[in-house]
C-alpha cells in the first residue's frame, strides 16, 4: 500500500494511493483509537451511480447513510451546503460521526465544509475520484462558491485521511483528466523543474496515460503540496504559491458561470497568463511557444474565451482572496521552480490580458 504522510500544524494524516485503496477504509475506521457512531457519505450523481454501492458494501459493519448532490461546481452553492447540514441533523449525526467525501474536487470542497461547520466540526475523510482531487483533497482547503467569487465561503479543515483509489480514475472523462493534469503541471512549474521537464517529455497525450505515469505524478504532486502546507497551513506565506494561475483562473470560472469551464482548464489559461506576466515583470527565461504547443497537443484552450470582458475579469481579480484593498496580487515565476508574489497595476494586467484573447500557434 503506497502511502504519503501529510503533516500540518493542526493535524497529521495519511494519503493512501493505490488500486482498491477503499478496501483499507473499514480497517482504518475500526482502528482502536477511533469511535465511529455514524457515517454520512456525500457524493454526486455521476460518481454515486458508479461507486456508492461499492463503498457502502465495504462499510456494511457501520451505520451508513448517504446524500447525493449535483455534479461538479453546481454542488458548491449555499443551498446545497445547507441541505447537507439539514440532512445530517435529520439523520442525527453526532460528534463521533464521520463524513466521507466520495467524488472530485467539488464534492471534497463541499463535504469538507459541511464537516468543518456541522456542530463546529466533525471528522471527515476524502475519497477522491479525479486527478484534480489529488490537489484539492490534500491540504484542508474546503469551501463553497459565492456569485461574487469562487471558494469565498470556507475554512482550513484537515481530513482524517485521504483514500485515493486509482481504480476510480479508469472512468474519468478526458475533460476531467485535462482539468486535473493542469494542477499537476502547476506543481512542476512552481516547485520542481525536473518534474516539469519529466511531464513535458513523457506526457504527450492525456488519452494514453499509463497507471505508472498517473501514480508517479499524483504522488509527486501530493508530496510537493504536502511540503508547502506543512510550512504554511493557513496561507500566510508560501502556500499562496499553490494559487499559481488561479488569480485569472477563478475569475474566468466565475465570470463564465461556475462549471461552464472546468477548474483546471481555467487555471491553465491563468498559468499561461501568469507566465506571460512573469516574462514581462521578472524577465523569466521560458520558451512560451514550446509550452503553448505542448498544451495545444494535450487539448487545452490557451486563450481567454472571447465572450469574456477583460474589464469584468479584472474586477473579479480584484475580489481574489490574495488581493488586498482591491490591488491585484499574482503568483509569478522568477525561474521555473522559483515562485514569487507581486502586486501589479491595472494597466499592465489589462495590457497583458489583451494578448491572451488570440493565439497564432
Ligand atoms: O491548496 C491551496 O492552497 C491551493 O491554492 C490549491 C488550489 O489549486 C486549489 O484550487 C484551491 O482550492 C484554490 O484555493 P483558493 O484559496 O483560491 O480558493
Amino acid at each position: 500500500m503506497e502511502k504519503v504522510h501529510i503533516s500540518t500544524p493542526s493535524k497529521d494524516y495519511p494519503v493512501f494511493i493505490e488500486k482498491e485503496a477503499i478496501g483499507q477504509l473499514e480497517s482504518f475506521l475500526k482502528d482502536s483509537n477511533r469511535e465511529v457512531s455514524k457515517i454520512l457519505i456525500i457524493t454526486d450523481y455521476n460518481v454515486g451511480d458508479l461507486y456508492l454501492s461499492k463503498l457502502e458494501n465495504s462499510l456494511s459493519s457501520f451505520d451508513v447513510t448517504h446524500y447525493v448532490v449535483p455534479n461538479g461546481e453546481e454542488a458548491k452553492t449555499f443551498e446545497i451546503y445547507y441541505s447537507c447540514l439539514s440532512y445530517a441533523l435529520e439523520q442525527k449525526l453526532d460528534r463521533k460521526s464521520y463524513i466521507l467525501a466520495l467524488g472530485g474536487g467539488a464534492v471534497g470542497d463541499l463535504a469538507g465544509f459541511v464537516a468543518a461547520t456541522y456542530m463546529r466540526g466533525i471528522p471527515f475523510i476524502q475519497i477522491p475520484t479525479t486527478i484534480l482531487a489529488h490537489d484539492s483533497a490534500v491540504g484542508g482547503k474546503v469551501a463553497i462558491n459565492h456569485p461574487l467569487g469562487k471558494n469565498m465561503i470556507g475554512a482550513f479543515y484537515q481530513p482524517e485521511a485521504v483514500f485515493f483509489d486509482l481504480n476510480f480514475l479508469k472512468s474519468l472523462p478526458l475533460v476531467e483528466k485535462r482539468s486535473g493534469f493542469a494542477e499537476v503541471i502547476k506543481h512542476g512549474l512552481i516547485q520542481d523543474f525536473s518534474f516539469y521537464e519529466w511531464l513535458n517529455k513523457n506526457i504527450t497525450s492525456l488519452e494514453t496515460l499509463t497507471d505508472e505515469q498517473i501514480s508517479f505524478f499524483l504522488k509527486t504532486g501530493i508530496n510537493i503540496k504536502g511540503a508547502i502546507v506543512k510550512e504554511d497551513e493557513k496561507e500566510n506565506g508560501i502556500r499562496r504559491f499553490l494559487n499559481f494561475g488561479h488569480t485569472l483562473g477563478h475569475a474566468i470560472e466565475a465570470e463564465a458561470g461556475y462549471g461552464k469551464i472546468s477548474h483546471g482548464e481555467a487555471v491553465m489559461i491563468g498559468m499561461v497568463y501568469a507566465l506571460q506576466l512573469s516574462k514581462a515583470v521578472t524577465n523569466l527565461s521560458f520558451n512560451m511557444d514550446h509550452f503553448k504547443g505542448w498544451l495545444s497537443e494535450l487539448g487545452y484552450q490557451i486563450t481567454v474565451p472571447s465572450y469574456l470582458d477583460p474589464k469584468k475579469l479584472l474586477a473579479r481579480m480584484k475580489q481574489d482572496k490574495k488581493s488586498i484593498k482591491q490591488k491585484v496580487t499574482f503568483v509569478l515565476l522568477e525561474e521555473i521552480g522559483q515562485p514569487m508574489i507581486k502586486e501589479l497595476c491595472d494597466e499592465l494586467i489589462l495590457e497583458e490580458l489583451e494578448h491572451l484573447y488570440t493565439y497564432s500557434g
